[in-house]
């Protein structure tokens, strides 16, 4: 067991419906970790009464978090963040494409596969929903490279018939196949699970998303990722292509893909209908906030979604998104409100991090065991330690309160704040994180 020593904020409480003062912090907190999970929780000297032979981890110098959330990132973009200019459809083609067809080489999609991983624990995600790749052998490679770092990862092979270039088309035969295959060999294996994962409507016919419905009800615990209403080109070319669909979301729906295990990004542009619908069915929506401003997708009306009750969580879309690190993403959906003015939703600093922690735990299905930092939850946490004189580490010897430390944090916070990143209690990024195997590149 150990005895940890910091100030620990996090929010069981939602802020987006109860206020700021969800915000649990907590100055001088121990939390005592046994076998990966929190079990005990109190002022410092409280537990290390109860518990005076445990080991003392002194985190003081810096802030502990729970463990980032992202729900929706994309493993094969991580050599092509950055390709600014252009918008979706013409950035899919020139760009993020070309490079997923390189995944068919075994060797380039392993390396990629621990880049992705590392890049993303190194930002302090902890769980997080991955698009897959559109070979089942890239695919396999990021679920054995989550499983090698101890990444909490639900992801998919991906999979289109139509618009893509033609290394990445497959059929609704070969894809539940290959779908199932994966699915029995990862879903529910450690911290491992499986996503049906259609590209987008737009790269689906009708019979491949009928291949991934009948997937999806292989197990009741599968989990449905795809995108949804991001660009008005894309939007407007799905409309052409489902003719019998009342709207994109519908084109998912009426194959019975759209339920309370469905995470659907960006939809910036919903109708009325379809946030309905997805209240309704309780699926939950990824919010990219770097993307959507990177690719021009447009402002996120996240008041609309709230107000119809719908589930949002936070998304960095790598590579469109600018980065894995899901401060980024909150001050960037901070942004995005202000600029909206009346119609923004006031997001404070407790709302931020809800949304880059439990939020994205409750859309993922998995907040009993992650999401806060309460007795009974993993120990899944981020050690937020900026190095002495950077910009960060001033303005926090100079904060007035949690709140203003927390805004601070999604302000100036980088993965290089990041000090230290624990899965189930164990050091996956930081100081005593195990160091990797070498690359197997000589190996192919
Ligand atoms: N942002 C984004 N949108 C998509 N829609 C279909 N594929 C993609 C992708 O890779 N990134
Ligand atoms: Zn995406």
């Amino acid at each position: 067991m150990t005895l940890y020593r910091a100030a620990v904020m996090d929010t069981p409480r939602d802020p987006l419906v109860e206020g700021p003062d969800a915000l649990r912090a907590d100055a001088d907190a121990g939390l005592l970790v046994r076998d990966g999970v929190v079990a005990a929780r109190g002022p410092f000297a409280a537990v290390a009464a109860a518990h005076p032979e445990e080991e003392v981890v002194d985190l003081r110098a810096g802030v502990l978090l729970p463990g980032f959330v992202d729900t929706h990132v994309h493993y094969p973009q991580v050599r092509i963040i950055g390709g600014l200019g252009m918008p979706l459809l013409d950035w899919l083609t020139s760009c993020a494409l070309p490079e997923e067809a390189r995944l068919a080489d075994a060797a380039h999609a392993r390396a990629v596969a621990r880049e992705f991983v590392d890049g993303l624990v190194r930002a302090g995600t902890t769980t997080a929903l991955v698009f897959g790749s559109h070979f089942p052998g890239a695919t396999d490679a990021v679920f054995a490279a989550a499983e090698a770092v101890g990444l909490r990862m639900t992801a998919g092979l991906v999979v289109g018939d139509r618009f893509l270039p033609e290394p990445l088309l497959t059929t609704p035969d070969a894809a539940l196949a290959h779908g199932r295959a994966l699915l029995e060999k990862w879903h529910g294996r450690g911290r491992l699970r499986y996503a049906v994962t259609p590209r987008f409507s737009l790269s689906t016919s009708d019979a491949m998303l009928e291949a991934c419905a009948e997937l999806l009800a292989a197990r009741e615990d599968v989990w449905f990722t795809s995108h949804l209403n991001e660009n008005p080109t894309e939007i407007e070319e799905v409309r052409r292509l489902f003719p019998g669909a009342g709207h994109y979301l519908d084109s998912y729906h009426q194959h019975g893909l759209v339920t309370a295990r469905s995470v659907l990004a960006h939809n910036v542009h919903p109708t009325a209908h379809e946030l309905e619908v997805l209240a309704g069915t309780g699926a939950a929506v990824a919010h990219c906030p770097t993307s959507n401003c990177s690719l021009g997708s447009g402002l996120f009306p996240l008041a609309a979604h709230l107000d119809a009750g719908v589930r949002v969580a936070l998304g960095s879309d790598v590579g469109a998104g600018s980065g894995f690190c899901l401060l980024k993403e909150g001050l960037q959906a901070y942004f995005v409100q202000r600029l909206l003015g009346p119609h923004g939703v006031d997001l404070g600093p407790a709302a931020l991090l809800h949304l880059a922690t439990r939020a994205g735990a409750l859309a993922l299905g998995l907040s009993d065991q992650v999401g806060d930092l309460a007795v009974g939850k993993q120990f899944d946490a981020v050690w937020v330690r900026p190095q002495p004189g950077t910009t960060l580490d001033v303005v926090l010897r100079h904060g007035a309160d949690a709140p203003d430390a927390l805004a601070k944090i999604f302000t100036l916070g980088t993965p290089s704040d990041i000090a230290v990143v624990w899965v189930a209690g164990r050091t996956v990024s930081g100081p005593s994180a195990p160091v990797p195997p070498p690359l197997p590149l000589e190996a192919a």
